[in-house]
């Protein structure tokens, strides 16, 4: 990874880091939000008593000096729950608020009345598997009953609220239905409590307020792994490229490398060629004698095999060089050792011994096979066409190498040999 993709890699973490913390603390102490019930609320706010059930009761509601003010005389009869009811209607279809968003309700509220301490509320919430639009009763009715304290504001946590026992009873709800739901609200009641004596009672309620959290802690902690988890991912994928990049750049760069050892390994051996190479002839020089000599040995056709050389040397050469000149003397030797070349097997090797002096070393070959090579060779001189029409001759001395003998000892034979040949007239073979 390069150090501008690790320094944004940093940089990053650090935002991350920084924002998860910011986060944790505005969820913590901000991200807030309320529904407040008011006197100013648009809500529809209605009086409602046991009259309808054959009682008594009688309620009225009033909008009173920055208050919901419910007045109730309650009388009891043959009815056996007297009650008076204030009833925010939330929405007057089956889609009402979700107060599940919520964690607590704060009560601002009064209670005057005889014995008249604490008060119930209900939050009914509609559920399309149990609740019907034309039943308002059919929602589910969550209720808490509790004794507000006197002058000041009271907050519950929302999770105090339980389905009414009685509600349940009542409707015959399924046990998987009964649970404390309040994502659907469509009314809040806030009611006199199930025992309450007879007589004038008021609740006065300033204000009601639902508190939440625009995002649940759970929500903000979702959020965060979230984002870190993706952070990693990035980062680990940012890894893998740069790993494949490193791959690649090794990858070519051992292509590099090999590419450039095949290169020396070719100079090397242009250069062992120029070292092992007579450059006038393209014969072997005396250098290039010793590796064949030590191929030889190692090789498959061991010495013992049988080793026959010749000693082939021009005939007057120098008066070649006197009458054509240097330069055709030249060619002459060139011509030569072309022709022995292509006279001779590849296992054979022609080596330029000196001037026009040539050494043929013959491995596998006995000295009748080697005199055989030599007479073909002289004849083969004798008959070629030369610069200017010239007569060129050579005379061989041809010598088989003895068990155990030294390779200068067979070249000293084949070189009296030679001297013989040209003692008894040139142009001939002779054996040692
Ligand atoms: N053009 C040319 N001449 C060379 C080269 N090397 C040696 N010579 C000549 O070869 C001649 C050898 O002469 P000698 O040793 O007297 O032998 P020769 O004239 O061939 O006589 P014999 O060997 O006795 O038949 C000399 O004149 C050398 O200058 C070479 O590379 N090129």
């Amino acid at each position: 990874m390069s150090n501008r993709t690790i320094n944004f890699l940093r940089i990053a973490m650090v935002i991350l880091m920084l924002l998860s913390m910011g986060l944790l603390i505005w969820q913590h102490f901000g991200m807030s939000r309320v529904l407040r019930i008011d006197t100013q609320t648009p809500y529809q706010i209605t009086a409602l008593d046991d009259r309808s059930q054959g009682g008594a009761s009688v309620a009225k509601f009033a909008r009173n000096q920055g208050a919901l003010q419910l007045q109730c005389d309650l009388q009891k009869n043959q009815y056996e729950w007297p009650f008076c009811e204030m009833s925010i209607a939330l929405s007057n279809t089956a889609q009402g608020v979700d107060l599940s968003k919520f964690d607590r309700v704060v009560f601002d509220m009064d209670l005057r009345g005889p014995e008249f301490k604490k008060v119930r509320v209900y939050l009914r919430n509609f559920e399309a598997d149990i609740s019907k639009l034309d039943d308002p009763l059919s929602s589910k009715v969550n209720e808490l009953e509790f004794a507000p304290p006197k002058g000041e504001a009271f907050s519950v946590p929302l999770k105090y609220f339980r389905v009414a026992s009685w509600w349940v009873d009542d409707r015959d709800v399924p046990i998987f239905s009964s649970d404390m739901r309040l994502d659907n609200v469509t009314q809040i009641e806030i009611a006199t409590p199930g025992k309450v004596q007879t007589g004038l009672h008021q609740i006065e309620m300033r204000a009601l307020e639902f508190h939440g959290k625009w995002l649940s802690l759970t929500q903000v902690l979702t959020l965060i792994v979230a984002a870190w988890l993706i952070f990693c991912f990035v980062w680990l994928f940012m890894e893998l490229l740069a790993y494949r990049e490193r791959d690649q750049t090794k990858r070519a760069r051992m292509h590099e490398l090999e590419t450039i050892n095949r290169v020396l390994e070719i100079q090397a051996e242009v250069l062992s060629n120029k070292i092992q190479l007579d450059p006038l002839t393209g014969a072997l020089n005396r250098e290039g004698l010793r590796d064949f000599l030590l191929q030889q040995w190692q090789g498959e056709m061991p010495m013992s095999a049988g080793m026959s050389v010749l000693f082939a040397d021009l005939d007057h050469f120098k008066r070649v060089n006197d009458h054509y000149g240097h330069a055709v003397g030249d060619t002459v030797l060139r011509q030569f050792a072309q022709l022995v070349l292509s006279e001779i097997r590849s296992s054979d090797a022609l080596v330029r011994w000196g001037g026009e002096e040539f050494l043929v070393v013959c491995p596998n070959t006995d000295l009748a096979q080697a005199a055989k090579l030599a007479e073909k060779l002289r004849a083969s001189v004798a008959n070629a066409a030369w610069p200017d029409s010239m007569t060129v001759t050579c005379s061989c001395g041809v010598a088989m190498r003895a068990q155990g003998e030294e390779f200068s000892s067979l070249i000293e034979r084949a070189d009296a040999a030679l001297y013989r040949a040209k003692d008894n007239g040139r142009n001939r073979v002779e054996l040692g």
